[in-house]
């Protein structure tokens, strides 16, 4: 078990940023090198495990990429099933669909109807929080599925766009975990 400052601090040490991508004015934070250190990942998807048992989840919901790639173990390790939201058009089923804004440009995101139910409480999980609207989204798909919303947890919040305001009604109570905030 990481002590919360030894986590934060392994963690943060493994973000690259990288300015003015995907356009001039952003600075991108690039999960990339966490990824490629073992004991980085491990400790980041132990804690993210930890949140989903804290929440009583009985569903893992990763946003399309990059939430797959850690929602994924994390589902795993909590002994709990994994509900991918994916961008439009990529699901072969009959579909709940959701429009949205984010940092850069606008999407559409979709899930299975089928995977969610007035059984299950989801916790969300993604690497990035910026505005909130991937994330509104996807609470928004999860409540019109029928299902409760256990909470949303991210690696990164970026306090300064504000996502943590923005998502309070779709939140309705429900936690938002950050494991870092910059
Ligand atoms: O809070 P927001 O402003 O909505 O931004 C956060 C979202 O943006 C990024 O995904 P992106 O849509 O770039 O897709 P990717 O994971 O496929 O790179 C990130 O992984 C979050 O899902
Ligand atoms: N600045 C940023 N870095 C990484 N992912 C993001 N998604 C939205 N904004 C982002």
């Amino acid at each position: 078990m990481t002590d919360h400052a030894d986590l934060s601090a392994l963690l943060q040490s493994r973000i690259r940023d990288v300015a003015d991508y995907p356009e001039p004015g952003v600075m991108f934070k690039d999960i990339t090198p966490l990824l490629a250190d073992p004991k980085a990942f491990d400790a980041l998807t132990e804690a993210l495990a930890d949140v989903a048992h804290r929440a009583g989840a009985t569903k893992v919901v990763g946003l399309e990429a990059r939430g797959f790639i850690l929602g994924a173990p994390v589902a795993v390790r909590a002994g709990l099933g994994f509900i991918p939201v994916r961008k439009a058009g990529k699901l072969p089923g009959a579909t709940l669909s959701q429009s949205y804004d984010l940092e850069y440009g606008s999407a559409e995101i979709e899930v299975h109807a089928e995977d969610l139910g007035a059984e299950d409480r989801v916790l969300v999980v993604d690497d990035v929080l910026a505005t909130g609207g991937t994330a509104e989204a996807s609470l928004q798909l999860i409540r019109r599925a029928g299902a409760e919303v256990a909470g949303l947890a991210v690696l990164m919040e970026l306090g300064f766009l504000g996502g943590r305001a923005r998502l309070e009604p779709a939140l309705a109570g429900a936690p938002l975990e950050a494991l870092l905030t910059v």
